[in-house]
């Protein structure tokens, strides 16, 4: 199956899940990934989004829903898929829609984020979407051909605050602006009235991931709500 720009429609005011476990933990495997994301599927999640080429491997073939890939090397700076040959090679493992770093910082091969969208189309069908940080990122990733925003690294560069739920900020700004291509919202969405509020300012799609499928965090939240 190959998604189509046309095709997102499918995912308007949908939620999608981030299935993601980090390294050192025990659910990082990429058939837990796949397992992970099939149960978010039964619960209702439109499309998933994993880290890591076999994760998307193993992932495409336990769902039919679309699958966002990423490759995460590194965790300082660019690190979200940062170059062209991971962007290809998160394509080849079967991701629908690759993400890749959306930030304006330079990025470890050199090419622009153009040249990484274009690179991306010439050698696969995927889709991009482009993570950003800030409204200035948006705008360029827009320009760049990406086609999708997310707001997955806002509070992530040095140009936004971490605040403690979603930028709820920021992703008003980006989908007031009108810049003409679906507006994802991620990152820090901890509750489901944060994910309605997420679509009421504006998001196309919403996205949770630690607070749906990382059980150490959600049981250090219910056991720091204990001690304090
Ligand atoms: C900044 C960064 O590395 N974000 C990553 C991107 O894939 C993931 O670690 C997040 O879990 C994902 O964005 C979903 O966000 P949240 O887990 O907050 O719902």
């Amino acid at each position: 199956m190959i998604l189509t720009p046309e095709g997102l429609d499918a995912l308007h005011s949908q939620l999608i899940v981030s299935c993601q476990a980090y390294p050192g933990e025990p659910m990082r495997d990429p058939r837990t990934t796949g397992q992970v994301a099939a149960s978010a599927v039964i619960g209702g999640a439109a499309a998933v989004r994993v880290q890591g080429l076999a994760d998307v491997q193993f992932t495409r073939s336990a769902v039919e829903v679309p699958v966002i890939g990423l490759w995460k090397d590194g965790h300082d700076g660019v690190f979200i898929t940062p170059t062209l040959r991971h962007a290809l090679a998160v394509a080849n493992a079967g991701a629908h829609i690759v993400a890749i770093d959306g930030t304006r910082r330079p990025r470890p091969d050199s090419l622009t984020l153009k040249q990484t969208v274009s690179g991306i189309r010439a050698e696969s069908h995927a889709l991009v979407m482009a993570d950003c940080g800030s409204f200035a990122d948006a705008v360029a990733a827009v320009e760049a051909g990406a086609d999708l925003i997310g707001t997955t690294l806002a509070g992530y560069t040095d140009e936004r605050p971490k605040t403690a739920g979603p930028d709820l900020g920021l992703l008003a700004e980006i989908a007031g602006a009108g810049l003409g291509k679906p507006v994802v919202a991620e990152g820090r969405i901890h509750t489901p009235a944060q994910a309605r509020q997420a679509l009421d300012a504006g998001a196309f799609a919403v996205v949770v991931g630690t607070a749906i499928t990382h059980p150490a965090s959600i049981t250090g939240w219910f056991k720091d709500a204990l001690e304090n």
